[in-house]
């Protein structure tokens, strides 16, 4: 993982211009209903983390937004124009990075972004210079003459996202372009998209990683199930849904203790996992306790709530069940 640096809660979201809405997604293949119902919203210059299992529906809303796939019902609005049947304005505001990496294996990194970078309609020493620049982000200009082949997967993807962005689209969404890659790649994506971002670029960016959303988004949806089950801050989320605990390891402490206001509790390690909405009273009940009883306090801490705890009250499940 890189760097643990969170984007701040001072970028505001109503201080922003609207830049997407889309209401009421609906979506079937064959009886699968893949969405059932997805309305969101999301104002310009925001990092947006689309979180949810495999099979989620993910996928199939980025689809959408990006016109490869049509919706039953529902719709999309990008500055608030309907752009459902409107290509031309797909592919003039958005890039879109796909799960699946679409390069030309036995063309050069350059040349595949010279393609891409045409048929976004970028042509002549704008386009040149658009690679230039775009290469240096990568971190791969030494290998721009180079095969896409003779890549690594993670290489390649940093290339994928690169053609993404020729065409300087005002929404950049990304389907888990981490999935499979080695950490250097996945951190020179990172800082490309932060950088993208602190240049005004908005993003979506699909994962089941929770750490990645943690680092990298300012705003949540948390989708399942074929809907969007929560979405806010990160901080709204944590303050909303996020199961508080305390920590408590004592030698010789084969149960964990019994309190009124704690809801529920669990092993972790040596010790327990306490959760309660009542984390002062709580505490100082076992203080207390704890001197009566002379237990052995090995660590006895407040355990700050974690976007996990937010999936698990949101879907009922662990993300990674
Ligand atoms: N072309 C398709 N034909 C039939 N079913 C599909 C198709 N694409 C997706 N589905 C089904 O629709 C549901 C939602 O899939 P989708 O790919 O949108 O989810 P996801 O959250 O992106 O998951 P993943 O992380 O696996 O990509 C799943 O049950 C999936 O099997």
């Amino acid at each position: 993982m890189t760097e643990n640096r969170r984007p701040s809660d001072s970028k505001r979201p109503e201080s922003r211009e609207l830049l997407l809405e889309v209401t009421g997604l609906q979506k079937a293949y064959g009886k699968k209903q893949a969405l059932s119902n997805v309305t969101l919203s999301l104002q310009a210059g925001t990092s947006f983390g689309f979180l949810g299992p495999n099979g989620a529906g993910k996928s199939t809303t980025m689809k959408i937004l990006t016109g490869i796939v049509k919706a039953d019902r529902g719709s999309v609005s990008l500055f608030g124009r309907d752009i459902t049947n409107d290509i031309d304005a797909v592919s003039k505001y958005i890039g879109y990075v796909p799960q699946e990496i679409t390069l030309y294996e036995k063309l050069s990194a350059y040349d595949n972004l010279e393609f891409f970078g045409q048929a976004y309609g970028v042509h002549g020493n704008e386009l040149k210079r658009r690679i230039q620049e775009i290469l240096e982000k990568t971190g791969l200009i030494d290998r721009a003459r180079d095969e896409v082949q003779t890549f690594s997967g993670g290489m390649k993807r940093r290339i994928n996202i690169a053609a993404a962005m020729l065409h300087r689209p005002k929404l950049l969404i990304l389907d888990e372009p981490t999935v499979g890659i080695d950490p250097q790649s996945r951190n020179h994506i990172f800082e490309m998209i932060r950088e993208l971002n602190k240049d005004g670029v908005t993003i979506i960016y699909s994962t089941h990683y929770m750490e990645e959303v943690e680092v990298l988004c300012d705003q949540v949806a948390i989708m399942d199930q074929g809907t969007v089950k929560a979405s806010g801050s990160l901080g709204e989320l944590l303050e909303q849904y996020g199961r508080k605990s305390i920590y408590l390891e004592a030698a010789g402490l084969t149960a964990p203790p019994v309190d009124p206001q704690v809801t529920q509790t669990r092993k972790e390690g040596s010790g327990w996992i306490l959760d309660t909405e009542h984390v002062a009273g709580v505490m100082q009940r076992l203080l207390g306790t704890a001197a009566r009883s002379q237990w052995d306090v090995k660590q006895l801490e407040v355990v700050r709530p974690s976007l996990e705890s937010v999936f698990l009250t949101v879907t009922g499940t662990a993300l990674r069940d």
